[in-house]
């Protein structure tokens, strides 16, 4: 008999639904115990000052510490909230197989149906810079807050709609308040939406090996294509990038985007190579945007 893993989780109900995922496959797949221990961090008791501290990468650099610590044996991070460069210490031991990577609106009805003037809700340049595309004639309203705050302010009148992660609200079972999903094609999603990652730490060989029972490769190529484009336009979570890429294994297609926020301008590209330069083709497609121009269109929100 082994003892259980010890799986550092926050206390919010989409973490500890998602690390619940991961342990339970896990679970199944090799037989091995998992317990979740429930963590505060830093981001959750300082909530009002999280664009301060470095937004979302707070979280992850507090459960890296709880690793570093020694307190817990693994965690469970949203992929699309860790920063780009990988701490050395720290293995990216899976990425498992991916939610709806898509974004969605939570209102009375879709966006094209929204009257001229209504606001809308989202703190994300990215999400604001792409749906000025589709309606320049609505009102972005800059909010913060978890995702239940968030859908809050529709139920309250104060915002007409808000615009979430689709598997965000999977997680915390408020998608049957969704009135459209938008196609990747007409809203590009960031760099590893829907998509989890597992670490521990880097010197655990026999952990990694254990983990790795939930990695899928399909996945890992895709993200890892969406991820080195952010990385090469030297991007951070805020930027108005938006990148997705799928594939069969063999060839993967990748398509991103940099928009102004004014919505006023964006270049955006595709492309597609073999699965295994899943890097060089983030990297490539990155340096063709910037040819066109993206990095001045990222100006000061870049960073
Ligand atoms: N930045 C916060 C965050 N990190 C992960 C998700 C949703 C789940 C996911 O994208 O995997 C969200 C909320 C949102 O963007 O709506």
């Amino acid at each position: 008999m082994s003892t259980p893993l010890r799986l550092g989780t926050r206390r919010s109900l989409m973490a500890t639904t998602q690390s619940g995922i991961v342990a339970d496959r896990l679970t199944a797949l090799t037989g091995r115990e998992v317990e979740l221990v429930g963590v505060t961090t830093f981001g959750d008791v300082s909530r009002a000052h999280l664009t301060q501290l470095g937004g979302t990468g707070v979280f992850v650099n507090d459960l890296r510490g709880r690793l570093l610590a020694g307190e817990v044996d693994f965690a469970v991070h949203s992929l699309k909230d860790l920063p780009t460069k990988q701490d050395e210490r720290i293995a990216l031991a899976a990425i498992p197989e991916r939610d709806d990577p898509r974004d969605a609106l939570v209102g009375p009805v879709r966006l094209r149906d929204l009257p001229a003037g209504a606001r809308v809700g989202t703190g994300s340049p990215r999400r604001v810079a792409q749906l000025r595309l589709l309606r320049p004639d609505l009102e972005y309203v800059p909010i913060r807050g978890n995702a239940d705050t968030r859908i809050g302010k529709v139920t309250s009148g104060e915002l007409d709609a808000v615009v979430l992660a689709a598997a965000g609200l999977a997680r915390i079972r408020r998608d049957g308040e969704i009135a459209q999903v938008f196609e990747v094609d007409e809203m590009l999603p960031a760099p590893g939406q829907g998509a989890l990652a597992v670490e521990c730490l880097a010197d655990r060989d026999d952990l990694i090996e254990l983990l790795s029972a939930v990695d899928d490769p399909l996945t890992r190529a895709a993200v890892a294509a969406e991820r080195s484009v952010l990385a090469a336009l030297e991007a951070g979570c805020a930027a108005p990038v938006g990148a997705f890429a799928s594939g069969d294994g063999h060839i993967l297609s990748l398509t991103a985007t940099v928009v102004d926020v004014d919505g006023a301008r964006s270049v955006r590209k595709s492309t597609s190579g073999p699965s295994p330069a899943a890097v060089e083709l983030g990297r490539e497609l990155a340096a063709a945007m910037i040819a066109e121009g993206a990095d001045t269109l990222m100006g000061e929100q870049a960073h």
